[in-house]
């Protein structure tokens, strides 16, 4: 069964415009999950743009629903999770003059104080996630430093759905879902969980979500702005309808 963790980081972006309590957070996690969300994710940036080191806690202390904490792998975010023990940490690459996230960690390029960080989190009961792009020497690697997830970035194939005018089946498009499909394939021969994530959306999740052994997808941006109309909970309940109708056609 395919999973969805509902990121809420922009709930976090519209109170920090005004430095107030609204929207709250945990408000949205609660929803979420009575929308049907299987986990929360929540990306705490080194430069505190939106979520606070105070919701992780809360988040933490008053919800139920499985959190993934997404990070930087630095000694401050470490001391973090190992304190506050997300299910999951997802080890990120971090720019400060970046909207977004815009590429997947080098995990070839820093094997060895990877394998350190991941070491720290299993040790505190911590399951370790990497983002990544849809390369397999990028998935070897992250199953030699232990990670025990992968998940892929979809922001190139997002990109290239878009561009093609949503046209699932241009030559583009199909190149994208491929690479991801047989990193897919990589990482769960590897004995990894296969996860993907990064600028999905209602048109474009389906692909992704019906690719085989992909065991959760994590959407924050497109669910959070339909909620502005919509109320989270629908949001929530029609994104997973989708993933649910796509994966029962799965390939
Ligand atoms: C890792 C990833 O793809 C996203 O979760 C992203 O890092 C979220 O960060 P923002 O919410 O700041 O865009
Ligand atoms: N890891 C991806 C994520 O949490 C959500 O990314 P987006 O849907 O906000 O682009």
């Amino acid at each position: 069964m395919i999973e969805l963790g509902v990121n809420i980081d922009h709930v976090a972006t519209l109170r920090q415009a005004r430095r107030t309590w609204e929207p709250d957070p945990v408000w949205a996690a609660v929803e979420a999950h009575l929308g049907g969300a299987d986990g929360i994710t929540v990306h705490l940036r080194e430069d505190r743009r939106h979520i606070q080191d105070e919701d992780v806690r809360k988040l933490r202390d008053l919800t139920q629903i499985k959190l993934n904490l997404e990070m930087a792998a630095t000694d401050e975010m470490l001391g973090i999770a190992c304190a506050l023990k997300p299910e999951m940490a997802m080890l990120v690459p971090e720019g400060r003059h970046e909207v977004t996230t815009e590429g997947g960690l080098d995990v070839v390029a820093q094997e060895a104080r990877l394998k350190a960080v991941v070491g720290r989190l299993a040790d505190a009961g911590i399951v370790t996630s990497v983002f990544i792009d849809a390369e397999i020497a990028q998935v070897e690697a992250a199953a030699r430093i232990g990670a025990r997830v992968c998940e892929i970035h979809t922001g190139p194939y997002a990109h290239a759905f878009h561009a093609a005018g949503r046209d699932a089946e241009s030559v583009a498009v199909v190149a994208e879902i491929d690479k991801v499909r047989r990193a897919g394939d990589a990482i769960r021969a590897l004995g990894m969980r296969f996860n993907a994530g990064h600028a999905l959306n209602y048109y474009n999740v389906q692909p992704i979500a019906r690719l085989p052994g992909v065991r959760e997808l994590h959407i924050g941006h497109s669910i959070v702005s339909r909620a502005v109309f919509s109320g989270l909970r629908d949001a929530v309940r029609e994104m997973k309808r989708l993933m649910r109708e796509a994966a029962g056609r799965g390939l």
